[in-house]
């Protein structure tokens, strides 16, 4: 039924063999409830995208959003945007969320313009930017690609300009590392998820989503020219960064 959150229970009943996670039709019916019982902080992560929106946006300006899913990100920033000039770029590669965030975006009315395109990230041109967001989205990408694109990132953004980085993360340290991922195992039971449900899930995503460690993105950060980096937010192996291109920002509008 359209506009009635669907459970996820993709990973309920065992399976013969657990197939690669991908953001399949199925993935996409569920997928708000989904992220919402398996990624701690996820709301406030999304709110505070709108907050840095108030504060960094600029005139006549792009802001993108990098694996859009159902454009959760997007709509954060054009609640705050105003200028018509101003234009909001999602991208996905996946033509079941592409599809279904058009149809979600369109609900809402804006002055904004908003595109949403089906593409990989990776060939997306990235220019006069104001904000670019990668909400859980880079964790996807071969680790080998992951350094040129942050580098484009710098180079398309605008004086002033923000990067927010939201990943799930790994620890060097063993012990912490453990104690991180039995905290977020112990957030998706209290969500109602089953031990077969967290297993399933896990083994589907061994092979696709690869997670850095926070020394790896600081480096990255630096090594595209970002001068100033930080996590704004972390809960147990789950984080959010801000990084931000040095110089004078234009007048908001
Ligand atoms: N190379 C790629 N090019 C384009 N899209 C990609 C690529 N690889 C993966 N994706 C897309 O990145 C998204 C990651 S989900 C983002 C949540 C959203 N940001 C949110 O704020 O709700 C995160 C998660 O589910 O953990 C999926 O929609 C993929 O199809
Ligand atoms: O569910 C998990 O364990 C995660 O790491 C988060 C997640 C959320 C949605 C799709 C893929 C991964």
């Amino acid at each position: 039924m359209q506009n009635m959150i669907q459970k996820d229970s993709i990973y309920a009943e065992p399976l013969a063999q657990v197939q690669d996670f991908c953001f399949d039709a199925d993935v996409v019916e569920v997928f708000p409830d989904m992220i919402q019982r398996s990624v701690p902080g996820y709301q406030t992560i999304i709110q505070t995208i709108g907050k840095l929106t108030q504060r960094y946006q600029q005139a006549s300006s792009n802001y993108y959003d990098l694996g859009c899913s159902l454009g959760a990100a997007s709509l954060a920033m054009r609640r705050q945007l105003s200028d018509s000039s101003s234009k909001i770029i999602a991208v996905d590669n996946s033509p079941a969320m592409v599809e279904r965030c058009r149809m979600h975006l369109h609900a809402f009315r804006s002055d904004v313009p908003l595109e949403v395109q089906l593409g990989d990230i990776r060939d997306l041109a990235i220019d006069n930017a104001a904000m670019v967001v990668s909400n859980f989205t880079l964790q996807f990408l071969p680790k080998a690609d992951r350094d040129a694109l942050v580098t484009r990132i710098y180079q398309g953004l605008k004086p002033g300009g923000i990067f927010i980085l939201s990943e799930k993360v790994v620890f060097d340290d063993a012990v912490t590392h453990d104690l991180l991922i039995d905290l977020h195992h112990d957030f998706k039971r209290a969500n109602g998820y089953s031990e077969l449900e967290i297993s399933q899930k896990r083994t589907a995503l061994e092979n696709v989503m690869r997670p850095d460690t926070l020394a790896q993105h600081q480096q990255r950060f630096a090594a595209a020219g970002f001068a100033s980096a930080t996590v704004w937010f972390q809960c147990f192996n789950f984080c959010s960064m801000v990084a931000i291109k040095q110089g004078a920002a234009d007048a908001n509008v």
